[in-house]
Order: C-alpha cells, then structure tokens, then sequence
C-alpha cells in the first residue's frame, strides 16, 4: 500500500477534489468579505447565540469562497489542565468549514472531516480560523481549514480537511426532534436563515 491514495466507500480519494470536480464559484449574492454570517441556528453547538454550552464561534465571509472565524478556548473546553480538547478543536473546525456554505448558498451536512492538531492550545487562547472550498463535485463539497493562535498570522495549531455533502431542507425536518423542529420552524429568524441558503423550507 505504500504510495497509495488513501481511498473510501465512495471510491475516490477521500478528501481532495476528484479529477473533474468544478472551481468553487462565490454566490453572487454572497455577503461581503467581513460581514458576519451570523448563526445558522441559535441552538448550535457551534455558532449558536442561544446555546450555553456552545462555542459561540464568530464567522465572517472571506475573500472567494472563504470565511474567518474566531473561537476563544474557555475552562469548559479543557481536555488535559488548562489545554483545549482535541474534539472541541474539531468541533471548532466543523463549524467553521460548514460556514463555507454560507458563500456558496448551499446547505450541506459534513460527511467527512479530518484533523491535524499540529500544537496544543492553552485555555484563554483566541484561535483565529479560516476556511476555504477547495472543489465542488456533484452533491460533495470539498474544503480545508487551519487555526491559528492568538491571531491571523500566529502559529498554526490546527488544520482540517473536509467533505461536506449537499442535502435538502426534509434532512433536518425528517431527522430531526419535532419539538426542535417545530421551535425552529416557528422561528422567524429561522426562516430567515433558510431563505439565505434559498431553500424553500
Ligand atoms: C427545521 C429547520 C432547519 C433549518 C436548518 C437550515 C439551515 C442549516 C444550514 C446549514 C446546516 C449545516 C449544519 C452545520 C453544522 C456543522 C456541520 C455538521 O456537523 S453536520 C452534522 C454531522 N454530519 C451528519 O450528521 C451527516 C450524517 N450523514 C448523512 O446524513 C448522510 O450520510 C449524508 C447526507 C452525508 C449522505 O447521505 P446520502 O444518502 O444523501 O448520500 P448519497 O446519495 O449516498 O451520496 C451522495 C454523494 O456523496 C458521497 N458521500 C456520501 N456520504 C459521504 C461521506 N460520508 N463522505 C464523503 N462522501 C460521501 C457519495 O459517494 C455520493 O457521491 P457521488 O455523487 O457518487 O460522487
């Protein structure tokens, strides 16, 4: 196996665009780079407002099919004393990488995600992300990300790769808890949200 491309079910190489895949194009009605994107849903683990126990990672859009976000490790975010966890890192990346769909005016769920933790991050640490689509094939959206810490140009702690798949509105409302459901579907400011991604909810 040595030299091999490290493949998948999906019989392609798992992470970097296929041969074909299409150069992602920026929404026309994308918001400018350094507006904040805002939540996708209060409640989100990630990016939510509403969500106590969340990350309350700030996106913003970027240049081409890119965004920036900031994420400050907190005493609750701790794996080993006064170090951030490996999984709230991805969680952080996860986030930042969906707000990718933000540009392009999709909704899509993360199918794949690998992560490299090149450094360990100390609680108080600001961690200044940014992410970019890489390729568009079919329903699969390719992206990458790095985290940096204390600022843009700090040293890199973290970077992922990542395949987003496309999916429609009925993914959430049929997999989905009614009662989240119902609360979000209630939501003005959801609704909101979906137009944003045009999907008709
Ligand atoms: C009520 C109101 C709600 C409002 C909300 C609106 C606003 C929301 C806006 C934005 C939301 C974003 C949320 C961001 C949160 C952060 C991101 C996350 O953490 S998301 C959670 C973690 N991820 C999952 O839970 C996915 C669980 N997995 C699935 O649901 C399925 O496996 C899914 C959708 C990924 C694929 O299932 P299939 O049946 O649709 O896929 P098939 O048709 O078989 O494949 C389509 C193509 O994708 C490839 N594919 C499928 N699964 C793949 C995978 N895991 N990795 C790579 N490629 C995959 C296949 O090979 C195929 O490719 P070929 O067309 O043949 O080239």
């Amino acid at each position: 196996m040595s030299g091999a491309t490290a493949t998948d079910s999906t019989g392609g190489s798992a992470l970097t665009p296929p041969p074909g895949a299409e150069t992602p194009v920026r929404h026309p009605d994308a918001p400018e780079p350094g507006t904040p994107l805002g939540s996708h849903y209060e409640q989100c683990f990630g990016c939510g407002e509403a969500q106590s126990h969340g990350l309350h990672l700030e996106a913003r859009a970027g240049e081409g099919v890119g965004v920036t976000a900031e994420f400050t490790v907190r005493p609750a975010h701790q794996g080993a004393p006064g170090l951030a966890h490996g999984g709230v890192l991805v969680s952080a990346l996860d986030e930042t990488l969906g707000s990718v769909q933000w540009l392009l005016r999709t909704i899509a769920v993360t199918g794949r995600l690998e992560t490299e933790f090149v450094r360990p991050v100390p609680v108080g640490t600001t961690l200044h992300l940014r992410a970019h689509c890489t390729g568009v094939s079919g329903r699969k959206i390719y992206s990458s990300a790095e985290g940096r810490i204390g600022s843009p140009d700090g040293p890199v702690a973290v970077r992922a790769r990542a395949v987003f798949v496309e999916v429609q509105l009925e993914h959430f409302t049929k997999n989905g808890r009614p009662e989240e459901i119902k609360a979000a579907l209630d939501n003005p400011d959801q609704h909101k949200v979906v137009r944003a991604f045009e999907v008709n909810p």
